[in-house]
């Protein structure tokens, strides 16, 4: 069976972080592991609390994943502080990890800061150079790229820009400013644009998670990049097509779907 491992923060309320990656990669047919960089007490209307673990203690659960289960893909999450990222950074160096997927987790849907200022420039510093893939929303392109968004043609301009700076490939999410489900991969000088159909759903809580960890899952499996943006697509339309309602704010996704329903793992 191929693995894959979170880096990301749990979410109380299951929507999102550590709990929505673990729920994609069962469904998407992967063994799942973690590495917890943070508690939150969070739930669909706002996160709470936030407390980081030591450097030492994320490196810890890094060495006894890398030395036994070794992940055949990698996503990280919210990792909130600098001497985090440094630790993920010099860890995944070290085991020679591959398939790096990095949401650039900034601000949770709720409006919640969940990375330090001085975070993200460690972030562009340590974790952009190593990542396969990058996917950033909007907002996060637009503090990336250091440049406004406002058309198809400047998230093209700021994906080229990110991917030519940081030499990774950069899949930029439309969904939040330009109201659609258009996402665009630029990679090695190209682009491509997946066009999703928005679905009528206002419980978004966790979906950049859900996408990244689906890509991941599908990058471990040994699906191209292509292939795995295009079946993670797929992935996170079923989960809110399934209209799960919880919550009294912006609610988690149905990942039920893809175990019990008709979604197709394999190609
Ligand atoms: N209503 C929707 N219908 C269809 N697809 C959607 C919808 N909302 C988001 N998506 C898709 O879900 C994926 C995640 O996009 P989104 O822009 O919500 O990420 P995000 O802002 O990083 O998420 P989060 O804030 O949950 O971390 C993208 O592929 C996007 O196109
Ligand atoms: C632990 C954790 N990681 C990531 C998010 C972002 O997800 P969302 O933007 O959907 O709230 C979150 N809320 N909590």
């Amino acid at each position: 069976m191929k693995t894959a491992v979170t880096i990301a923060g749990s979410d109380s309320s299951g929507g999102a972080g550590i709990q929505a990656d673990i729920k994609t990669m069962i469904a998407n047919g992967v063994y799942a592991m973690s590495a917890i960089t943070a508690l939150t007490a969070q739930n669909t209307t706002g996160v709470t609390g936030i407390m980081e673990v030591t450097p030492e203690f994320l490196g810890e659960e890094l060495d006894n994943i890398f030395t036994d289960i070794y992940p055949d893909a990698v996503k990280i999450g919210m990792v909130s502080s600098s001497a985090l990222i440094e630790k993920i950074a010099d860890k995944l160096q070290e085991y020679q990890a591959e398939n790096i997927v990095v949401d650039p987790v900034m601000v949770a849907t709720s409006g919640a800061k969940l990375i330090s200022d001085e975070a993200i420039g460690t972030l562009k510093k340590r974790l952009l150079p190593i990542a396969s893939v990058l996917t950033p929303n909007i907002p996060e392109a637009e503090v990336l790229a250091e440049m406004e968004i406002h058309s198809a043609d400047d998230m093209i301009e700021a994906a080229k820009k990110i991917s030519d700076t940081y030499h990774c490939a950069v899949l930029c999410k439309g969904g939040h400013k330009l109201n659609d489900a258009n996402d665009l991969l630029y990679r090695d000088g190209d682009y491509r644009w997946f066009n999703g159909k928005r679905i009528d759903n206002p419980n978004t809580h966790g979906t950049g998670c859900t996408l990244s960890s689906a890509i991941a899952s599908n990058l471990a499996k040994g699906f191209d990049m292509d292939t795995s943006v295009e079946r993670a697509k797929d992935y996170i339309s079923g989960a809110l097509a399934a209209m799960l309602d919880l919550g009294k704010g912006s609610g988690p996704m149905d990942h039920g779907f893809a175990i019990t329903g008709e979604y197709k793992k394999e190609a």
